[in-house]
């Protein structure tokens, strides 16, 4: 038993100062256990034994010769000062002890010889004097298995001395069950706490346990202390199920519970941040293998966010919704990568100065519930008289990339790394889960403005791009875990107690009977959830038009007022850029073909022949532009014109030409990608 052999070894006994764990340590059974803890403490009650057998079986031998009389005199004083020579190496209270031991049993072993071991008071002397020296040594066994942070001794030097860390002090240990954490102390000027984190494994290996079950927490005040943690027992081999969100209807700003660390704490992290405790908001990386269990990783954290009342998500996976679909309804805005993706991060750079801005005028530093609520606190309005402005509240915004090395590539280090800076003061977080967690996915500078990580089993190699070296160090190695172990993960995260970093949790497993929780929570997430604000919603739609729906309502509920008060707005021939009344109930699937659908059908009129004059071209070109508008196909490139040029006997360099004139016009801005342009919704055209 793995637990036992830890036990056995003798450190967490030598150093616990409570001794054994309750119900551990030797066979088993109670006897068994009894004659564990009576072992150590027998042999100075045998040497009483052999002593007296020795003075009786010596007396028949020698109790009338002068000469033996003589001879055993002399071995016992040679003895005695043999003893005080050869003790020279221990301590001077040690060194006594066993020269009075030696002298005593010796002197009355002579005497027993030669007079008979019942003779006058020598019987009494064995009967009283052998005890009190056997239970002296039996005191001192039992006071050296509590050095209250003293030095450590030999015995502890047999693990660390063994680990190449012989020197250094282990102090008194706290036993948890499970969890043994223990200081330690190095040999000042000599050791670092470096040397500790590079003997982990080596400690794992003495101690008979998995590298993950040994972590060390540096002191941060102090080079040559720290805490070594053991966790002995493997608590999470269990599987959890997830049964439905911890919290439905919190606020965002509550801690989103994704499963259990290995001593049976809550797994939490937080988005965002909290002004009283000095956190900016964050944006989350979800690293992990194939089959490491970043699927269902990914749904704990969205459930735990759909479940929140005044948080909205804009959520793209290039995969088609396929671990997502019976969530989808609950998002604010979905996307399936390509171009509506492309579609989305455009929006997302466009309201970022909005929503900043907005929180500014309120009076808000960072995001805060309040934010969220009605504007009725003069401590917060945005007019100038000081009363109260009315406004309606901003929810917090989490933008999600599934899969998204392509689109981080595709926007380029210096635009993302902008994004993730700004939009913590924006109320906003971004959450990013790569296929594969290492740095051919993403660059070093992308990687760098994600500060919280969920690092779940990946190959060896890639565990430096999945958590920071000092976690590393401290013993986390998802590495050792590959796709093993599905959904252990260290949490890397502001808000969680920095000793918690190299701890391993497990997040909870989806199964096909959380399907119908799932669809139950969207269907709640859709009424009871948070929508997008009049100034996020007016932002959005400034620069994805129709691509931008907001979340529906299915039931014909009315809208709530944000998005009317957008739509009133609008120019009343468009009807506004919003959905239409008439429109709510539709899938928003059907509504926003993908890009490479998109490109086969036939959606321009069938007109074909003669080649149009250039005003009839640069008419047609403008109404492509109007429907692919209307179809929420925002980002275009001369590519998109392929049909549409055969049609009209026009070339597509010709296209080429167009889209920069439109570019210049205003119809279209650049992308960072090179050929591809955003179309501007009509409405902000100038
Ligand atoms: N917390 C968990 N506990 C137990 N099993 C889990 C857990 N999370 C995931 N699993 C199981 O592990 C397997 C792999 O999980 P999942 O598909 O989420 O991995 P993945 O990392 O998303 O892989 P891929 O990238 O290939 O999609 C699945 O069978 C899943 O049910």
């Amino acid at each position: 038993m793995r637990h036992t052999d830890f036990l056995d070894n003798g450190m967490v006994a030598e150093y616990s100062g409570a001794g054994l764990l309750p119900g551990e340590g030797g066979g088993g059974s109670v006897r068994g256990y009894l004659l564990h803890r009576v072992k150590p403490h027998l042999p100075p009650w045998l040497g009483w034994g052999a002593t007296g057998l020795a003075g009786a079986l010596g007396n028949w031998r020698w109790g009338e010769s002068a000469a033996a009389g003589v001879g055993l005199t002399l071995a016992s004083v040679g003895l005695t000062g043999a003893t005080w020579l050869m003790g020279k190496s221990t301590s001077q209270q040690r060194r006594l002890h066993s020269a009075v031991t030696v002298a005593a049993g010796s002197a009355w072993l002579t005497a027993a010889c030669l007079a008979g071991p019942t003779t006058g008071p020598i019987d009494d002397l064995y009967l009283m004097g052998g005890p009190v020296v056997a239970l002296s040594w039996n005191v001192r066994m039992v006071l050296r298995h509590n050095p209250e942070g003293a030095p450590s001794g030999s015995a502890d030097g047999g693990l660390l001395e063994k680990v190449g860390l012989a020197r250094a002090q282990i102090g008194n240990a706290k036993v948890e069950p499970n969890r043994v954490t223990a200081p330690v102390a190095l040999e000042p000027g000599e050791q670092t706490n470096d040397d500790v984190s590079k003997a982990l494994a080596r400690i794992a290996s003495a101690l008979d346990l998995p590298k993950s079950a040994v972590r060390y927490t540096p002191d941060p005040d102090s080079e040559r202390r720290g805490d070594l943690v053991i966790v002995p027992e493997d608590m999470l081999s269990e599987v959890v199920e997830w049964e439905g969100p911890s919290n439905l209807g919190g606020s965002i700003a509550e801690p989103l519970v994704i499963g259990r660390y290995d001593d049976g704490a809550p797994l939490l992290v937080w988005l965002p941040g909290d002004p009283e405790a000095g956190r900016n908001s964050t944006h989350i990386l979800i690293a992990g293998g194939t089959g490491s269990g970043k699927g269902d990783t990914a749904l704990n954290v969205l459930t735990e966010i759909l479940s929140r009342r005044d948080v909205i998500v804009w959520f793209s996976d290039p995969k088609a919704f396929q671990d997502f679909a019976p969530l989808r309804s609950g998002l604010d805005w979905s996307a399936e990568g390509g171009t509506q993706t492309e579609v989305m991060v455009a929006a997302v750079e466009a309201v970022i100065p909005a929503r900043t801005r907005w929180l500014g005028a309120h009076g808000y530093r960072q995001w805060v519930p309040a934010a969220a609520e009605v504007q009725n606190d003069p401590e917060h309005t945005c007019r100038s008289d000081g009363r109260a402005c009315g406004c309606p509240g901003m929810p917090f915004l989490v933008t999600w990339f599934e899969e998204a090395a392509n689109t981080l590539r595709n926007l380029g280090d210096d635009t993302f790394t902008g994004i993730a800076q700004e939009a913590r003061s924006a109320g906003m977080s971004l959450v990013v889960s790569l296929q594969r967690p290492s740095y051919d996915q993403m660059s070093t500078s992308t990687r760098a403005s994600l500060p919280s990580v969920i690092a779940l089993g990946c190959d060896p190699r890639d565990e430096g791009f999945s958590l920071p070296e000092t976690v590393i160090d401290a013993g986390a190695h998802p590495g050792a875990w590959g796709n093993r172990r599905p959904g252990y993960c260290y949490v890397v995260s502001p808000g969680i107690d920095e000793d918690r970093y190299p701890s391993p949790g497990r997040t909870r497993r989806f199964t096909i009977r959380a399907v119908p929780v799932m669809e139950r929570l969207a269907a709640w997430a859709q009424r009871n959830g948070a929508h997008a604000d009049p100034v996020t919603a007016g932002a959005v739609s400034g620069v994805a038009g129709r691509a931008y729906t907001g979340r529906t309502t299915d039931d014909g509920a009315p809208k709530p007022s944000a998005l009317r008060a957008v739509e009133e707005e609008d120019d009343m021939d468009r009807g506004g850029l919003l959905v239409d009344p008439e429109d709510a109930g539709i899938d928003p699937e059907e509504e926003l073909p993908g890009a490479e659908e998109g490109d086969d059908a036939p959606i321009f009129g069938q007109e074909t022949g003669r080649k149009p004059s250039p005003e009839e071209a640069r008419r047609l070109f403008s109404d492509a532009l109007a429907e692919f508008e209307t179809e929420g196909r925002m980002i275009v490139g001369p590519k998109d014109f392929t049909d549409w040029c055969d049609q009209h006997n026009l070339s597509r360099s010709w296209v080429s030409l167009r889209l920069k004139d439109a570019a210049l016009d205003g119809r279209l801005e650049a992308t960072n990608q090179t050929g591809r342009w955003r179309i501007v919704p009509a409405l902000t055209a100038a």
